[in-house]
């Protein structure tokens, strides 16, 4: 395994429209995505842009995300953290299956199969308890042209 780039940082939220307000009043975000429903995962999602070393808005996201009816792990979540709270991490890997074999050969937990995540692209999620108490999301780079 080798470390990729952080590609974003998901942040559970009671709602989305409070902490879009946040992100732009507070923290002067000025590109913050259209809220988009993930039904697959449960969530509804909205990306904040931070800029990169360039200072072009290309850096590392928040990724808010909201639990839509149904979900259970995000709601038990936000009852333990009622104003929500930093959730999990995710690492860009050039190959999803590569890095699942990587991890599960390591001893870790990877919670369940790879499957499309907000960008459009394969990712899957290694249990806190074997990652230092950290949420872990594992997410393919897109390729040129692929994902959003
Ligand atoms: C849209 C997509 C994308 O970016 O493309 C997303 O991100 S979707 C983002 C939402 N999707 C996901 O999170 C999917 C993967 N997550 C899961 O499968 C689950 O949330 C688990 C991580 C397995 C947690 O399961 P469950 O909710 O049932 O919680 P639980 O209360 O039984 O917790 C089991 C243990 O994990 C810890 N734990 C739970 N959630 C945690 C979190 N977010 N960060 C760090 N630790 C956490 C608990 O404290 C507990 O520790 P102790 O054992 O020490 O008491
Ligand atoms: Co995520």
């Amino acid at each position: 395994m080798k470390l990729g780039r952080l590609n974003h940082i998901g942040v559970a939220t009671p709602s989305i429209a409070d902490s879009i307000v946040f992100y732009r009043d507070v923290m002067g975000a000025t590109k913050i995505h259209q809220p988009f429903d993930l039904p697959e995962q449960g969530v509804k999602v909205c990306f904040v842009d931070t800029p990169g070393a360039d200072g072009a808005l290309n850096g590392t996201q928040i990724e808010l995300i909201e639990p839509l009816p149904g979900n259970a792990s995000i709601a038990s979540f936000l009852e333990k953290n009622p104003s929500g709270g930093q959730h999990h991490v995710c690492y860009e890997v050039p190959d999803i299956h590569v890095a699942k074999a990587e991890f599960e050969a390591l001893g870790k937990r990877v919670l369940g199969e790879p499957r499309i995540g907000a960008h459009g692209t394969l990712i899957f999620f290694v249990h806190p308890r074997d990652m230092g108490g950290v949420l872990t999301e594992i997410m393919e780079t897109p390729k040129p042209g692929e994902g959003h």
